[in-house]
């Protein structure tokens, strides 16, 4: 088991803070984006799915985000409430700042790339003004995603909110997040991250952006060095993720869980993350044991990776179970 304390006077149960963006997705795929003419437009981000997929599943979300004074801006807000995510935490810039726009192209099902715009992005705009300790303390738990850390005032403002949560008994989530388009080399992400990670009581990532985080050290892409690593710090549980062979979860008090995953006919691959995360997420906030929060998220990720787009695919309590009910995990060597 795992020693979270999520504190039960409080008004909302995760807030996330980070990327609000729009995604662009290709409506003709298993093509490259040259030779496509028309995108769907959905709301995208890390953070914004997660805290989304989140909602959907019943968690009483918010939200710290900054979004741009347009159209872009105000479709992420008005979609954000229709969600029942609280927006009393996302502010609008004054700046003249652009929505993060991303492309997404699906040559193959296995083979899908993201074609990122983000220059002069609103979400990176967010400072510390932004971030008020009242708002934080009322969650749970905060979602930090790595890709808020990318630049400064939203450097800052990530670093504060990190400070009032555990000023305040909030639980952090950290999602690794690493999108090396939004940074100038990768050694200073690890030095933002490590010092964020530090801190943080379950961190969740891929074995690349685990690498990429603990590039000082020699751990040559072990799992079992990284969980012990972070839990001299923070961290209760340590997750790392496998793409399509699945997924590893370790605890301070020592248990080790694998998850295989669910086959499922996939249309793109984009957004298993941030569906693995929602669901593994509402498993600990409503007290299951690993291997159950584990298989919620892999079976979340089987569901939104055969859909059109990441947001809008994040499927409900309802939806996993009868998704659970006819599906066998399969378990890779
Ligand atoms: N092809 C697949 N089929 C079924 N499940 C998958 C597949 N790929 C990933 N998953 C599930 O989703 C989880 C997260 O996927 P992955 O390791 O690719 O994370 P990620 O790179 O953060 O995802 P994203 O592409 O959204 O950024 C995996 O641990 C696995 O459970
Ligand atoms: O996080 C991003 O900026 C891209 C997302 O909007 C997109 O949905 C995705 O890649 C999810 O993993």
């Amino acid at each position: 088991m795992y020693n979270l304390d999520f504190k039960s006077d409080r008004s909302m149960d995760l807030v996330g803070i980070g990327r609000l963006c729009i995604d662009l997705n290709a409506d003709q795929f298993n093509r490259p984006m040259e030779e496509t003419t028309s995108f769907t437009k959905y709301v995208g981000g890390s953070p914004a799915n997660i805290a989304i997929g989140a909602a959907r599943l019943g968690l009483r979300s918010g939200f710290i985000g900054k979004v741009s004074d347009d159209q872009m801006g105000r479709f992420i807000q008005q979609y954000l409430q229709k969600n029942n995510i609280d927006v009393n935490g996302v502010s609008v810039d004054d700046t003249g700042a652009v929505t993060g726009l991303a492309f997404t192209e699906i040559k193959s099902p296995e083979n899908c790339s993201i074609l990122m715009y983000r220059d002069n992005v609103a979400d990176l705009k967010l400072d510390t003004t932004n971030v008020s300790e009242d708002y934080i303390q009322q969650s749970k738990a905060l979602l930090i995603s790595g890709t808020a850390l990318a630049a400064s005032p939203s450097r800052e403002a990530v670093f504060l909110a990190l400070d009032y949560a555990k000023k305040h008994g909030v639980i952090v989530f950290f999602d690794l997040d690493y999108r090396a388009y939004s940074w100038n080399n990768d050694k200073e992400t690890a030095v933002y991250y490590n010092l964020v990670a530090e801190k943080c009581d379950v961190i969740i990532g891929t074995r690349e952006e685990f690498d990429m985080m603990e590039q000082f050290e020699n751990f040559s892409q072990d799992d079992h060095k990284t969980a012990n690593k972070w839990f001299d710090y923070s961290a209760e549980i340590v997750v790392i993720k496998h793409g399509s062979e699945g997924s590893i979860a370790y605890t301070k008090e020592g248990q080790t869980e694998r998850s295989g995953i669910f086959k499922t006919k996939v249309l793109k691959t984009f957004g298993a993350g941030d569906a693995y995360a929602s669901s593994f997420i509402y498993g600990l906030m409503n007290g299951w044991d690993l291997d159950q929060g584990m298989q919620f998220g892999s079976a979340s990720a089987s569901i939104v990776i055969s859909k059109h787009s990441c947001s809008d695919a994040m499927p409900t309590v309802e939806e996993i179970n009868q998704f659970l009910k006819s599906a066998s995990i399969s378990e890779k060597e």
